[in-house]
């Protein structure tokens, strides 16, 4: 699924009125009925719930009664693609909790609408269905199967009452296509407007229009804190793409007021108050308990601490052709088995050859730990084992080698050289880079520590190693204190796996601007330096230097773990062993890791409780 920026965006919406013809009111129709249609789904969950005596289990549910984020499941905020995932059963079950999804997946879930379904409308028709044939034998006569607009009907009417919020652009156009949409079904409708709806423009006073003309209550915000309490839930149609900066006057006090009110809020497009392409959440942002974003998801939805805002997801079609992001040359997506196979072209399932053999699937050399911080060395390359190369080479300093014996038994030890007290040196790089040669892959950094002259160490291997290398931990940091923009061009890949302090002092900012815009970063420094970018932390981020970016939404919390992230270079080198390029290693040993860490949660009473080694053992 691609990512879009707001600009992006508003390209698209263009290409599709201008080129394709269809005109903006179709899609403002098209976005309103969709997030009508959501809405009528949520209140049919909760009506259901309700008559069944209580909130269903699980987050989603919890979430769509407004109660607080991550209640009931801690993969609440999971989300991995509707295609078939690879692997097995971990994978599905991963994709069952997912907490984003698409149109097409929209399609093919059952409705829960009153009378949705083919059954229940057949029911509704009232045929008697049983007579005696000859001999006796009962008979069903034909049926008469009529059915209406089932994602437009609900049974639960009568308890809701719907506030829409509505903004002066094309999002509150939006909530007010749904607010009609929703009275049709029955449902009871104010409007709040946030400023005087004389103020509206276009196909949005055509909407304000025609809500009137049917006679939907509306009232427009006059200040202090409105009393949101006699609703149901609220629609937040304040600020879309076309927002800039923190909301203002009317549309701050009805943010932070929607917020205290402790109603379900659905989201039109994007919570009010999140920066569309960052994901930053400017003072206040719209807490949502469900965002149904239109057309295309936004960069912003994925990215922390937007991702927290927008609650569940819901992607759907407004009728902007889902390729012209494509034919455009967008190359943002979200990380799913189906961009990992048909953007990517990696093959999720892992079929090896049947005579394949040890050597079939590459050699790693995993170039790491010192005496304080062995263990580092040792997940990176029993991590790289479980990636499925064929053989692993783990490289110490050698007065290590005689306590590492037997560490793991799979594992050939070589030493790397280095002081007498089990740490590093500069020399050493001599002893890797002969490791190196003949070898299909070069790890370094976890658990090195910093040395004299370890600037040298890392030009020495940067220029003089020629298979694909992956930089972590204080190789990272070293590499910040170099200038190798000067260094000899390498010709096999690069990548970098950097958490975000790492990457703050490779970028040169702070950490916080790091994580202010996660994408934007990733994608221009990867493109600037040449390399494939893993930006770590919860939706890791990768980008290659051709321009493509992948965001990763595997993985939980319990995964901030010391040596998580060591884990994360094994697979990514393991991975390059058997022949994926950069960017096909790192998306895929990034979205292997995360579902790996959430396997190792299942089987723990808590996911705090996940400890690298798990991780190790899931994959
Ligand atoms: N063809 C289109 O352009 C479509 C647009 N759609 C909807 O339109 C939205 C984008 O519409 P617009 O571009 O009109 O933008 P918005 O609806 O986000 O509204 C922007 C307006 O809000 C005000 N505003 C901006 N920042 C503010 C702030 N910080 N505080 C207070 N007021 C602020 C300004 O008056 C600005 O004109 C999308 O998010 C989506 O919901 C959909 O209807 C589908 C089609
Ligand atoms: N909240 C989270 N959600 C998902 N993944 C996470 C989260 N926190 C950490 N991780 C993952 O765990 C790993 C931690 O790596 P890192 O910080 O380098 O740890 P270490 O240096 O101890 O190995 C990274 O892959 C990171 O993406
Ligand atoms: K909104």
């Amino acid at each position: 699924m691609h990512l879009v920026t707001a600009e992006e965006m508003r390209r698209l919406d263009r290409i599709t009125i201008d080129r394709l013809g269809i005109p903006a009111a179709a899609l403002m129709k098209n976005a309103g009925r969709a997030i009508a249609e959501e809405i009528i789904a949520l209140c049919n969950r909760r009506g259901e719930a309700g008559t069944a005596g209580g909130p269903r289990q699980g987050g989603e549910a919890a979430r769509d009664n407004g109660a607080p984020r991550n209640a009931g499941a801690w993969a609440a905020g999971g989300a991995h693609g509707e295609a078939a995932a690879p692997g097995a059963g971990g994978t599905r079950r991963a994709a069952a909790r997912s907490g984003v999804r698409g149109d097409a997946a929209a399609g093919m879930a059952p409705r829960s609408g009153g009378n949705g379904g083919d059954g229940g409308d057949a029911g509704a028709a009232g045929i008697t269905p049983r007579s005696s044939g000859p001999g006796g034998a009962a008979v069903t006569p034909p049926k008469l199967v009529i059915s209406g607009d089932a994602a437009l009907m609900t049974e639960h009417a009568e308890s809701e009452h719907w506030l829409v919020l509505v903004g002066k652009g094309n999002n509150g156009g939006d909530g007010l296509v749904a607010a009609r949409y929703l009275r049709e079904a029955g449902i009871a409708v104010s409007l709040l407007y946030a400023v005087p709806p004389e103020s509206l423009t276009g196909e949005a006073a055509l909407q304000r229009d025609a809500a009137a003309a049917m006679g939907l209550p509306a009232a427009v915000h006059g200040g202090g804190g409105p009393d949101f309490a006699g609703y149901s839930g609220i629609l937040d149609a304040l600020l879309g793409t076309g927002a800039a900066g923190a909301p203002r006057g009317a549309y701050a006090e009805l943010i932070a007021a929607a917020n205290a009110s402790g109603k379900p809020v659905v989201s039109a497009d994007i919570p009010s108050g999140l920066d569309a392409d960052t994901g930053e959440t400017h003072e206040p942002c719209i807490q949502a308990s469900l965002t149904v974003c239109l057309a295309f998801l936004k960069r912003g939805l994925l990215q922390y601490p937007g991702a927290g805002a927008a609650g569940r997801i819901v992607v759907r079609s407004i009728g902007i052709p889902a390729g012209l992001a494509r034919e455009e040359g967008l190359s943002a997506y979200w990380l799913t088995p189906a961009v990992l196979e048909g953007v990517l072209g990696v093959d999720v399932s892992r079929r090896r050859a049947p005579d394949g053999h040890k050597g079939t699937y590459g050699h790693v050399l995993v170039a790491a730990g010192s005496l304080r911080m062995s263990g580092a060395g040792l997940l990176a390359a029993r991590a790289s084992l479980r990636a499925g190369c064929g053989l692993t080479t783990w490289a110490v300093p050698g007065k290590l080698l005689p306590l590492l014996v037997c560490a793991a038994p799979e594992l050939m030890l070589a030493d790397a050289g280095g002081e007498a007290d089990g740490t590093w040196n500069a020399s050493a790089a001599e002893e890797v880079l002969k490791l190196a040669d003949g070898r299909d892959v070069l790890a370094i950094g976890p658990g090195i520590g910093r040395f004299e002259d370890d600037k040298a160490w890392l030009k020495a291997i940067w220029e003089g190693a020629e298979c694909p290398l992956v930089v972590d931990a204080d190789a990272l940091n070293i590499l910040a204190e170099c200038d190798y923009g000067s260094w000899r061009q390498r010709r096999a890949p690069v990548i970098l796996t950097p958490h975000p302090g790492e990457m703050a002092r490779l970028a040169g900012v702070k950490t916080k601007e790091v994580q202010r815009d996660r994408t934007g970063l990733a994608l221009s420094f990867a493109r600037e330096r040449g390399v494939t970018l893993v930006l770590k932390g919860a939706h890791t981020v990768i980008a290659s230097p051709d321009g493509r970016v992948f965001v990763n939404t595997t993985g939980h919390p319990g995964m901030a773990t010391g040596g998580a992230g060591d884990c994360l270079t094994g697979i990514i080198a393991g991975l390059l062993a058997q022949g994926l390029d950069g960017a096909q290693a790192a998306a895929f040993g990034v979205y292997l890791h995360g579902l790996a860490g959430e396997r190792a949660a299942l089987l723990r009473d808590d996911p705090a409780s996940v400890i690298a080694s798990d991780i190790i053992e899931a994959l």
